[in-house]
């Protein structure tokens, strides 16, 4: 078992919180309000900018050169294809990049992103994983399993966000996490240590789910 289904399993009740969250059934359904929508994709673009420091940090923490360049593919898939899908998606609504990045970060927005740069900071590279997991695996999920179920057919206003996720290059980049927080644990992982860790990605996956609701809150 990888270390991540391990946690999944362990996490269950706060995992199926963030991965079923009604946000998620309401946009795979294509019914949430787009105030909603909106609200969300703003502040995901402010959240991004913070996890692309929070993959540089891993750089920071990376004990090899392999590490490094893990770390490194997050800050690259963050700035150069996932933040796309954001500027494209406010464009359509009038808003240019510039708006976004003035928007003011609502807390939720903050305090996800300050618990993963400190769990980094505070800790090792297993640490900042753990804190990071929930995010690129759990959004590969949902995307996966809203395309499974046919929810990204035009009709849906939210489709290309559904297909983003669901996509090949996201996918694999889910796949490629889990495999190198494998290779961390196995190599710092003790049973001792383990609770510490699921505490994190527990935490990290109620973060997640505090952030959809963010957006269902935003409901005009
Ligand atoms: C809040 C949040 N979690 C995960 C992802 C996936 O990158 C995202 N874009 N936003």
């Amino acid at each position: 078992m990888s270390l991540f289904e391990r946690l999944k399993a362990d996490a269950g009740p706060q995992w199926s919180d963030y991965t079923r969250h009604e946000f998620v059934q309401q946009l795979g359904a294509g019914t949430l309000p787009l105030s909603c929508f909106k609200h969300y994709l703003v502040q995901d673009y402010l959240f991004l900018i913070q996890f692309a420091r929070a993959y540089a940090l891993g750089v920071y923490k990376s004990p090899s050169v392999a590490d490094m360049r893990q770390s490194l593919d997050g800050v690259k898939a963050i700035l150069d294809d996932e933040l796309d899908l954001h500027v494209e998606m406010c464009r359509s609504w009038g808003m240019e990049r510039d708006m976004i990045e003035e928007a003011p970060e609502d807390t939720p927005t903050m305090a996800y992103t300050r618990f993963v740069l400190d769990a980094g900071m505070a800790g090792d590279l297993l640490d900042l994983q753990a804190a990071l997991a929930p995010c690129v695996i759990g959004y590969a999920e949902i995307g996966a399993r809203l395309a499974a179920e046919g929810c990204d057919t035009d009709g849906n206003p939210y489709a290309r966000w559904i297909r983003e996720y669901a996509s090949e290059g996201y996918q694999e980049l889910a796949k490629g996490f889990i495999a190198w927080l494998d290779g961390t644990a196995g190599q710092t992982l003790t049973e001792h240590r383990y609770p510490r860790v699921l505490s994190i990605f527990e935490k990290a996956c109620r973060l997640e789910s505090d952030f959809w609701q963010m957006g269902l809150n935003a409901q005009d």
